[in-house]
């Protein structure tokens, strides 16, 4: 049984394209969040659909990480809804994790496992066929071939995000929710992972939230702004600019969310 109902996609796609979109998406509507007094998320509601990445950004402290914990399934909304994958995020979540790969903020690893022996155990939950396969080709994915036999308390933060987004995407999730992917890496590794979303992102439906606005110009197509728990924009790039009369995402950042 599949959760609420999808809107009808309105544009021209094919009758495959058309039950990728409704079958793989994420729908969110009307989300909140309060804590206390505080609306930490408001009201909020947009869509995401595969092929596409889309950036979710905002000022520290608008409601990004809260949002995307409760895309996930970790923290209960206080009204609202959201469906990825046609699963409701409150009442399928063991049927929708299987389809989702979320790379949380400060990613919580067992830090006393090893990486290859971490990812195996990631493989097994998951109940991955050919699992040690999976983990081989995973490692590879994200480049840790040399830090495979290492702690992971003794990785470096770069690496230690590299393995968050190992686990992230080894059983191959058809949605991707990545809270900061790119803390922490160098320029060099920052290029390798920007190039490993941006192919993830091709069939898959990818949110990231990031704070460096250069990362939303080389990787995202689709862009949502939150302001104080509300959405203040949600367009693409293109658009975007083009509403602002600027190339500058930096200036358009900054003029909706002072
Ligand atoms: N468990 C909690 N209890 C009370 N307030 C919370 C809790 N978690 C988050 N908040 C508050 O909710 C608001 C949104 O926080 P959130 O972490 O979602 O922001 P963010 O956009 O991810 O910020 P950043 O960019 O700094 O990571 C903040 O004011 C924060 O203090």
């Amino acid at each position: 049984m599949r959760g609420i109902a999808l809107q009808p996609v309105k544009t021209a796609f094919s009758c495959h394209d058309r039950f990728k979109i409704e079958t793989l998406s994420i729908q969110v509507e009307g989300l909140s969040k309060t804590y206390g007094q505080q609306k930490a998320v408001d009201q909020i509601s947009f869509r995401a659909v595969p092929g596409k990445v889309l950036g979710f950004l905002g000022p520290n402290g608008a409601g990004k990480s809260t949002t995307m914990r409760m895309l996930t399934g970790y923290l209960q909304p206080t009204s609202g809804s959201a469906n990825l994958g046609g699963f409701d995020t409150q009442r399928q979540s063991l049927e929708m994790r299987r389809i989702l790969g979320y790379l949380p903020e400060n990613t919580p690893l067992y830090t006393d496992m090893y990486v290859r022996e971490f990812l195996s155990f990631v493989a097994d939950t998951y109940q991955l066929e050919r699992s040690a396969i999976k983990v081989k080709e995973v490692i590879a994915r994200v480049g840790l071939g040399d830090e495979q036999h290492k702690k992971i308390s003794m990785l470096s933060k770069g690496y230690k995000q590299r393995v968050g987004l190992a686990q992230a995407i080894i059983h191959d999730p058809s949605i991707l929710i990545l809270d900061e992917p790119t803390t922490g890496l160098d320029p060099n590794q920052l290029t390798d992972i920007r190039e490993l979303i941006r192919n993830l992102g091709k069939d898959k439906t990818v949110i990231l939230s990031t704070h460096i606005m250069q990362e939303v110009e080389a990787l995202c197509d689709q862009v949502v702004i939150i302001n104080k728990g509300k959405i203040v924009a949600d367009a693409s790039l293109t658009e975007l600019k083009s509403k602002h009369q600027t190339d500058s995402l930096e200036e358009i950042f900054r003029g909706l969310t002072r």
